[in-house]
């Protein structure tokens, strides 16, 4: 059987704005209240999903959800229609109105932690959306991230789907953006990283280590396949809120800065001993420190296996902008290892807000006949991709600024825009809103 890696992006959504929501992520603190731009984002991020394509990738996306979230703000004591909720709560609560309005599902690693069926005890795909637990904001995209994921891997006959895990943050979860798999080729079962952490001196850990070990029972993982690593609070610190910021894997490759994990003697040896093929692609601070790992989103690139065999990094243009960076880059192109391209791409808007091109995918391995069963509306081609651009395009403000949360116009803009997804879409009465 030919199993091929899916990348789903997220298709960013009208809301996009800089609203300093995340702590720890230093990017959306700096651009706290600066303009968004949610039509070049969608864009950009449209931009990427092509680039891959052209790569001869399998690209899919998810659906941005409805915002602002009138669902939350009723069950917070908001009552009368939708144009008086969103007054009175710009009035009186105006931090949680802009809670409701974040267009985070763009981030889509985050959507969920998935296994892919050759990993698996019962050969199916499973999924199990994240919590999200740590933020508000993004705590409340769970229950309808859990609806799409439901929905277009929808065949019970390949798909497996968990609820988000409850406890909150006693089982904190933030789905792959903190989990690699290794493997020698995507269709082989293979290893699971899980990487966690505890709170740093600075900032909160978001991934609990019990989390990460409830995934892996739901995906019926053998312990044989799972390695837990602690992520360092240097780089927790330093601004790596989840780990894909300091580091990526794909297929036998791991690829991250050497002061990843609490210990990286340990955390190596664990991971050789269950994955002996692995192949550590490492950057020392000396080449490059965490800061400048945390400016340019250096890992939180793409690592891709393209059709011919060899792999390719797809990175932010942050990352060509910085010279240590890039020297590094080209060092590791001329070093003998898989990795033998580097693309890089503008999703700045994203970036801004700290999500670099690997926070804007969730991968998804699948055998042919589970991807013929995957919901056909959500797999990119040219055709579904230029609807999409056109769609931004009618529908998506240029500009957005803290005030325009506050304009029941900018909300009655965002509903109609997902109103006409839906209908591409053909996803029927989906968001919220729409029920
Ligand atoms: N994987 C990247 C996630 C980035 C995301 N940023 C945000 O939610 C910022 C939103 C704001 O501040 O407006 C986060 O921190 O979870």
């Amino acid at each position: 059987m030919t199993y091929s890696e899916y990348n789903f992006d997220g298709l960013i959504g009208p809301t996009h704005n800089y609203a300093g929501l995340s702590f720890g992520n230093l990017a959306s603190a700096n651009n706290a209240g600066a303009a968004s731009n949610p039509r070049e984002a969608a864009l950009q991020g449209l931009g990427k999903m092509r680039e891959a394509m052209a790569l001869g990738l399998g690209q899919g996306f998810l659906p941005p959800h409805d915002r602002p979230h009138l669902k939350t703000l009723r069950a917070l004591g908001f009552t009368g229609t939708d144009r008086q909720i969103i007054e009175k709560a710009a009035v009186i609560e105006p931090q949680l109105l802009a809670n409701c309005y974040a267009a985070s599902p763009m981030w889509t690693a985050n959507a969920g932690t998935v296994a892919p069926s050759p990993d698996t005890a019962d050969g199916k795909v499973h999924f199990t959306a994240a919590n999200l637990a740590a933020n508000f904001h993004r705590s409340i995209e769970a229950d309808t991230t859990a609806r799409v994921l439901s929905h277009i891997f929808h065949d019970a006959q390949y798909f497996v789907h968990h609820e988000p895990l409850p406890g909150a943050m006693h089982f904190g979860d933030e789905g792959a953006a903190n989990h690699g798999r290794l493997c020698e080729n995507h269709g082989d079962k293979a290893v699971h990283l899980f990487v966690y952490g505890e709170d740093g001196e600075t900032f909160p850990a978001r991934q609990k280590l019990r989390a990460s070990e409830a995934v892996a029972r739901n995906h019926q993982l053998g312990s044989a396949q799972c390695v837990f690593v602690k992520q360092s609070a240097a780089a927790l610190d330093a601004g790596a809120f989840h780990n894909d910021v300091v580091g990526v894997a794909n297929g036998r490759v791991l690829f991250l800065h050497e002061d990843s994990f609490a210990d990286r003697d340990a955390a190596y040896a664990a991971i050789r001993e269950k994955a002996p093929f692995v192949e550590i692609v490492e950057a020392t601070s000396k080449a490059v420190s965490l800061e400048d790992c945390i400016k340019t989103y250096l890992f939180n690139s793409q690592l891709l296996t393209l059709p011919g065999g060899e792999m390719a990094l797809l990175l932010p243009a942050e990352s060509e902008e910085n010279p240590r960076v890039k020297a590094f880059l080209e060092e590791t192109l001329a070093k003998n290892n898989p990795i033998n391209r580097v693309i890089y791409k503008n999703v700045r808007e994203s970036m801004r807000n700290g999500g670099g091109p690997a926070c804007l995918r969730l991968r998804v391995v699948l055998s042919e006949a589970e991807a013929s069963a995957v919901n056909a509306n959500f797999i990119l081609n040219e055709k579904k991709i230029t609807q999409l651009e056109g769609w931004v395009k009618n529908h998506y403000r240029d500009r957005v600024v803290p005030d325009d949360l506050r304009d029941p116009e900018f909300m009655d803009e965002s509903f109609a825009a997902m109103q006409a997804l839906t209908d591409i879409l053909a996803m029927g009465a989906f968001y919220d809103f729409q029920r």
